[in-house]
C-alpha cells in the first residue's frame, strides 16, 4: 500500500504538464457550504485558511490543511486498498468498485478527479471509458446518485430553448450528445446511455485540456424500444417507445437551435445513435452547426490510421494501400464510416476516382456478404455491394469463413458489436492470408463484444500478425520470452483532437479535410521501430501529446481551408502566421490543468 502511495506521489510531481506558474485567480459566486457542495471548486480539506476565512468556511473543515500531494497520495492508496480487498472477484464486480470510487470523487471534487485521472489515464480510462462505462450504462437507474450534464426529453418539446439557460455554466465549449439508441455494441439503452457522453468528455479533459466546467454531456430521450428497460420499475427514462421520423428530428432539430442560439461557438460530437440516425444528423447539420459524428467520423480516422500501419509493418511503402485487400465485418454506421474515409484515401493515393477504387474493400453483414443481388440493400451500404463477378467462387450472403477462405484477405476488421465472430475457423484461415504480416482488427465494444479476443487470434491466426482491438486486453504471452502487442483501435485516439483543434480554430462547421488531417497526423506518429513491434498507436499513457499534434494538425488543416475564425485573444491572421511547431505549442497551451487556483468571490 505505501509502496502505491509512493508511486502515485512521484507520477504526480513527473506530469510533464504540470505548469510551475502561479495558477491564477478563479471567480466564484457562492460562498460557504456551497462552495464544499459544488465540485468545480471544492478543495475539501485543501482550502488554505486565508481563502477559509474569505469565503465563510472557516469551521466548516478540519484545522488542518492538507496538500494537493497528500490529497492524491490519499486517494491513490484508497483505490490500492479497493484492488487488493476485491481480489479474486468477479471483473464486474471490481471494475464496478473501481468506477463507484472514482465517480464518487469525480462528483465532489473535480480538481482532484481530473489530476488522477491524468497522471493514471492508462489504468482509469478501462474504469470511466470503455469497457467499464457500458456495464455503468446497463445498470444506471440503480447506480444513478446525481445527476451529471443535462437531459432533454420528448416531452420538453418548445421548452429547450428556455431550458439550456438551466446549465449553470456561462460558456461552453464541448457537447457530447447521444439519444442512447446503440450504446457501444449493448444496443438500446435509453436514458442509461448518459453514461457514455459523460465517459466521452472525461477523455475530453483528460485528453485535450478542455475546462471541465466548459463541457456539458446531453441526454435526448426520445424514449427507447428496450422492453426490459420500459417494464423495468426503476427505469428513469421516458417510459414510451422511441419517436420516429419527423417526431424525432423536430426533437433533434429544436435542441441543436437551443444549444447553439446559447453558445454559438461550441462543438457537439453525436455519439451512439443507431445508424439510421447517425447518418441522417450528420447530412441535416454538418453545414450548418460546428459539429461530427465520432462513431461514423471519429473511428474511421482511426481505423484509417491502423490500416496504413498495417502496410508499414509488411514492410512496404504507404502507396501499397490501395493493393490491401480488407474484409470489413459490419456494415452499420462505424463499418461504413470506415470504408468511405478509407476509399477517400485510396482514391487520393492512387489518383483515380472512388468509383474505381473499391474493388479490395469486402464488406459483410449480418446477413454475409454484400453483393448487388442483396435485396432492400440499406442505401447506405449500396455503393459498397460487389459485383458477384468481382468475387468469383462467392455468393452473395457468403458467410465470414467462406469470403476468408476464399480472398485470403490482409486485413479483417469487425464492427459488427458481435463478440466472437472471429471464430476459431475464421482465425485459421487468416494464416492464409496474402499478407507477410495479417491484421485482425476486433474494434467492438465492448469487451464482450469484441470480434474475438487477442489471445485467441495470437493463439489461431498465428504469432505473426498484428492485431488491434477497441477495447484494451493485455498484451498476449507467446513464450520464450515473446509478447504479442495488442493496440486499443479506438477512437480516443482522435475525438479530442477533432473537437481541441475545432474550437481553437473557430471554425463554424467540420470538413473532410480537418478530418483526414486527424487520420494522417496519428498514422505519422508512430515511428518504423515501433511498428516493427507490432504497434500501431502510441501508448495511452502519451494521451495528451498526441491530442496535441493531433489537434493541430485539424487546426491547420482549418487555416489551409479559409474556415478558422480563431478563439479567445488569437485571431485568424495569428494561426495562418504559426508555423507547424508554434501550433502544436499553442494548442498544448491552451490545455486545461488541474492545479487548485485561488478562488475569488464575486457576488
Ligand atoms: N473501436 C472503436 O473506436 C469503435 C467505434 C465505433 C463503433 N465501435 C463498435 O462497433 C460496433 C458497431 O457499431 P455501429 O455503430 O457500426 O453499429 P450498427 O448497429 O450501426 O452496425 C452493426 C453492423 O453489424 C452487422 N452485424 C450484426 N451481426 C453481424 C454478424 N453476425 N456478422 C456480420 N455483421 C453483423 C449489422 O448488420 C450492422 O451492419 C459496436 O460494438 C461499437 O461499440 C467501435
Ligand atoms: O466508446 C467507445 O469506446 C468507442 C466507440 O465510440 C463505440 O461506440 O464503441
Ligand atoms: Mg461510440
Amino acid at each position: 500500500m505505501w509502496k502505491l502511495a509512493r508511486v502515485a506521489a512521484s507520477s504526480f510531481r513527473r506530469s510533464r504538464w504540470f505548469s510551475t506558474a502561479i495558477p491564477g485567480p478563479c471567480i466564484v459566486h457562492k460562498r460557504g457550504a456551497d462552495i464544499l457542495h459544488d465540485p468545480w471548486f471544492n478543495k475539501d480539506t485543501g482550502f488554505p485558511l486565508t481563502e477559509r476565512d474569505r469565503l465563510g468556511l472557516r469551521g466548516l473543515l478540519p484545522p488542518r490543511v492538507i496538500s494537493f500531494e497528500q490529497q492524491y497520495a490519499r486517494f491513490m492508496e484508497s483505490y490500492g486498498s479497493l484492488e487488493k480487498n476485491t481480489q479474486g472477484q468477479p471483473d464486474g464486480v471490481v471494475s464496478l468498485a473501481k468506477w463507484r470510487i472514482l465517480n464518487r470523487l469525480h462528483d465532489r471534487n473535480e480538481t482532484l478527479y481530473y489530476r488522477v485521472l491524468i497522471d493514471n489515464i492508462e489504468d482509469f480510462a478501462p474504469i470511466i471509458y470503455t469497457p467499464t462505462v457500458g456495464l455503468v450504462c446497463q445498470n444506471y437507474s440503480g447506480l444513478f446518485r446525481r445527476p451529471r450534464g443535462m437531459y432533454f426529453s420528448a416531452k420538453d418539446k418548445g421548452e429547450m430553448m428556455s431550458m439550456i439557460y438551466n446549465w449553470p455554466a456561462q460558456q461552453v465549449d464541448m457537447i457530447v450528445l447521444t439519444d442512447g439508441s446503440r450504446i457501444l455494441g449493448l444496443g438500446d439503452l435509453g436514458v442509461q446511455g448518459i453514461g457514455i457522453p459523460i465517459g466521452k468528455l472525461d477523455m475530453y479533459v483528460a485528453a485535450a485540456g478542455f475546462n471541465p466546467q466548459r463541457v456539458l454531456p446531453v441526454m435526448l430521450d426520445v424514449g427507447t424500444n428496450n422492453q426490459k428497460l420500459l417494464e423495468d420499475r426503476l427505469y428513469l427514462g421516458l417510459r414510451q417507445p422511441r419517436l420516429e421520423g419527423e417526431e424525432y428530428l423536430s426533437i433533434v432539430d429544436e435542441f441543436m437551435e437551443a444549444v447553439f442560439s446559447r453558445w454559438p461557438k461550441a462543438v457537439v460530437q453525436f455519439e451512439d445513435f443507431q445508424m439510421k440516425w447517425a447518418f441522417e444528423t450528420l447530412q441535416r447539420y454538418r453545414k450548418r452547426f460546428c459539429m461530427f459524428n465520432d462513431d461514423i467520423q471519429g473511428t474511421a480516422g482511426v481505423a484509417l490510421a491502423g490500416l496504413l500501419g498495417t502496410v508499414r509493418a509488411q514492410g512496404r511503402p504507404l502507396s501499397d494501400f490501395v493493393n490491401q485487400k480488407i474484409v470489413v465485418v459490419g456494415a452499420g454506421s462505424a463499418g461504413l464510416g470506415v470504408l468511405n474515409m478509407a476509399i477517400q484515401a485510396v482514391s487520393r493515393m492512387s489518383g483515380d476516382n472512388e468509383g474505381t477504387v473499391k474493388n479490395q474493400f469486402f464488406l459483410l453483414d449480418k446477413d454475409g456478404l454484400i453483393t448487388k443481388e442483396r435485396r432492400n440493400i440499406d442505401p447506405a451500404a449500396a455503393p459498397f455491394a460487389k459485383d458477384l463477378k468481382d468475387v468469383e467462387g462467392l455468393r452473395e450472403g457468403a458467410s465470414l469463413v467462406e469470403v476468408v477462405k476464399k480472398l485470403k484477405p490482409h486485413v479483417l476488421l469487425g464492427l459488427s458489436g458481435v463478440g466472437g465472430i472471429f471464430n476459431e475457423e475464421v482465425l485459421k484461415a487468416m494464416r492464409e492470408s496474402d499478407s507477410t504480416k495479417p491484421a485482425i482488427f476486433a474494434m467492438s465494444n465492448p469487451t464482450m463484444n469484441a470480434e474475438c479476443t487477442a489471445a485467441d487470434a495470437f493463439k489461431h491466426a498465428g504469432e505473426n500478425i498484428v492485431f488491434a482491438s477497441g477495447s484494451p486486453f493485455k498484451n498476449v504471452d507467446l513464450g520464450n520470452g515473446k509478447v504479442g502487442h495488442v493496440n486499443q483501435a479506438n477512437n480516443m485516439y482522435l475525438f479530442p483532437g477533432i473537437g481541441l483543434g475545432t474550437l481553437l480554430s473557430g471554425a463554424r462547421f467540420i470538413t473532410d479535410e480537418m478530418l483526414q488531417a486527424a487520420a494522417e497526423c496519428l498514422a505519422s506518429y508512430i515511428t518504423d521501430e515501433e511498428i516493427q513491434k507490432g504497434k500501431l498507436y502510441p501508448s495511452v499513457s502519451s494521451i495528451r501529446c498526441i491530442t496535441a499534434e493531433v489537434g493541430a494538425a485539424v487546426l491547420r488543416a482549418a487555416v489551409a481551408e479559409g474556415l478558422a475564425e480563431g478563439h479567445g485573444d488569437v485571431g485568424p491572421r495569428e494561426l495562418n502566421n504559426m508555423s507547424k511547431e508554434e501550433t502544436v505549442e499553442y494548442v498544448s497551451r491552451s490545455m486545461w490543468f488541474p492545479v487548485y487556483s485561488p478562488l475569488v468571490h464575486e457576488k
